[in-house]
């Protein structure tokens, strides 16, 4: 199934590149930085880092947006909100919530890969409420319920 999603370049932006998948077969198309120079996350500091895009895609299909594990494994940057949520009916611009939670200062420049966005079908669901659930096994146990072996 192939859906189409249209792409807009916000004024200022025309240098930034456009989302793009780095191989073949990847689930993201990878988001790139529209930082004005650069900017320098500390250990610790959150920001929201413009990428220079707005989308527009179809009902029924949202985007995420997810860190890449190379600045997280190597720089310990990631997506405070993972994975963000870009509704369908969002025109503004996508932008990033990045933190830092490694030990050294970060820089990020223009046109730096620092996400990665990944669309995903939305089953439309009707809530009903109800005065009683159905019964199952498993019943209220969680958060860690059925052990650890
Ligand atoms: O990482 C993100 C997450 C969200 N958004 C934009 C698109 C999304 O459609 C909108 C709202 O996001 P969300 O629903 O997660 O935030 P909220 O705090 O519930 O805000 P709102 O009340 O505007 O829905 O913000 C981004 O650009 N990046
Ligand atoms: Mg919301």
């Amino acid at each position: 199934m192939s859906y189409d999603v249209q792409i807009q370049l916000i004024a200022g932006n025309e240098d930034i590149e456009l989302p793009r998948k780095m191989s073949e077969l990847a689930s993201g198309f990878d988001l790139y930085a529209a930082v004005t120079e650069e900017l320098v996350l500390h250990p610790g500091e959150r920001q929201l880092v413009p990428t220079g895009i707005a989308i527009a895609m179809p009902g029924g299909l949202e985007a995420q947006i997810r860190p890449r594990s190379g600045l997280a494994f190597k720089h310990g940057i990631t997506c405070l909100n993972t994975p963000g949520t870009i509704d369908a009916d969002y025109r503004g611009e996508i932008k990033v919530l990045l933190i830092n939670l490694g030990q050294e200062p970060f820089t990020i420049k223009r046109n730096e890969r620092i996400a990665q966005m990944v669309f995903q079908i939305v089953p439309e669901v009707n809530l009903s409420r109800v005065d009683e659930l159905s019964e199952t096994v498993r019943g209220a146990g969680g958060f860690g319920h059925t052990g650890t072996k």
